[in-house]
């Protein structure tokens, strides 16, 4: 037996189709969305990255301001692109794409985004009212992997989850979104002081690998029948390693492979908040 597969790219793809009808019903009311990104110097996974979240602007009907830096653009450079966003009407939500390169301020320029318009849902107010379970838009990838193990049917409420990983962007963010009375699991939050990694895994229904830590979660270790998703990339010899190794798909019931499982779903979310966030005009 081999896993049902999490297929985030169809998933993505449906999610998208279900968006450009509210943005056909927005427009009706005379508003248009607009996701804002800036991006500072030019790594090539970066560049890949924006120029795909534009691509999917475009497929929705929402519209997309670019603002590209150049790598020497100066804290006040990147602050003041990000003052222009924040009083751009016909920005609804943005990005800033991380990482910045290392002699720029991230936190600050983080705290400094309008968090109404915080299409990633990473600044403190937002990450606060998570903690606080009140409205406000949601991290990508944490709401990406929720829904995709919703269309699936995958039980989330009295699941035991085990989180690899403590990332502010994945890791954390998701273990207070599951433990919210919504989702009602049971979360494990693993990372590199954890004693023990496998006598947690072995205990999960549900894995999610956000290490960054190529082949970490084996076959092995999973439980037969747990869906297991990866979230982690790495290059190893010039090829993507993801965090999970290839032959658990013989034990799990469910994976969400990478690519073409989380990554897809944290770009159609990423959509929804910026959906949302219009919608709240
Ligand atoms: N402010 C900010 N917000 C982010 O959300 C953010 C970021 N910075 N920096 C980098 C990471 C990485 N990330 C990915 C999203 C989708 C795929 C994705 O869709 N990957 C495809 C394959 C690649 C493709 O289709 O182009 C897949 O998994 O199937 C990958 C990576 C978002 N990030």
């Amino acid at each position: 037996m081999t896993a049902r597969l999490l297929d985030g790219k169809a998933t993505a793809a449906t999610i998208k189709g279900e968006l450009a009808e509210r943005v056909k019903a927005l427009a009706n009311r005379g508003i248009t969305p607009g996701l804002g990104t800036i991006l500072v110097g030019d790594d090539p996974g970066s560049q890949i990255y924006v120029a795909g979240k534009h691509r999917d602007c475009a497929e929705v009907g929402i519209t997309s301001i670019r603002k590209d830096l150049p790598d020497t653009a100066t804290q006040a450079d990147v602050e003041a692109a990000v003052d222009e966003l924040n009083a751009d009407p016909a920005c609804t939500g943005y990005i800033v794409q991380l990482p910045l390169p290392r002699h720029l301020d991230t936190q600050a320029l983080i705290e400094r985004m309008d968090p109404a318009k915080d299409a990633d849902g990473l600044h403190p107010v937002n990450l606060g009212r998570l903690v606080h379970m009140v409205d406000a838009p949601l991290p990508c990838t944490p709401r990406g992997i929720v829904v995709l193990l919703q269309r699936y049917g995958v039980p989330i409420k009295g699941a035991e989850v085990v989180v690899v990983g403590r990332g502010i962007t994945v890791g954390r963010p998701l273990g207070l979104l599951l433990t919210r009375r919504a989702e009602n699991a049971t979360v494990t939050l693993c990372h590199t002081g954890t004693q023990d990694l496998a006598s947690h895994v072995r205990r999960a229904d549900i894995v999610v690998a956000a290490a960054g830590v190529p082949h970490l979660v084996t076959a092995d270790m999973v439980k037969p029948g747990a869906a297991v998703l990866d979230v982690g990339v790495s290059r190893v010899d010039g090829k993507i390693a993801g965090d999970v190794a290839p032959d658990v798909r013989e034990v799990a019931g469910f994976v969400a492979p990478n690519p073409g499982g989380v990554g897809p779903m944290t770009r159609a979310m990423l959509l929804a908040n910026v959906v949302e966030a219009a919608e709240r005009h």
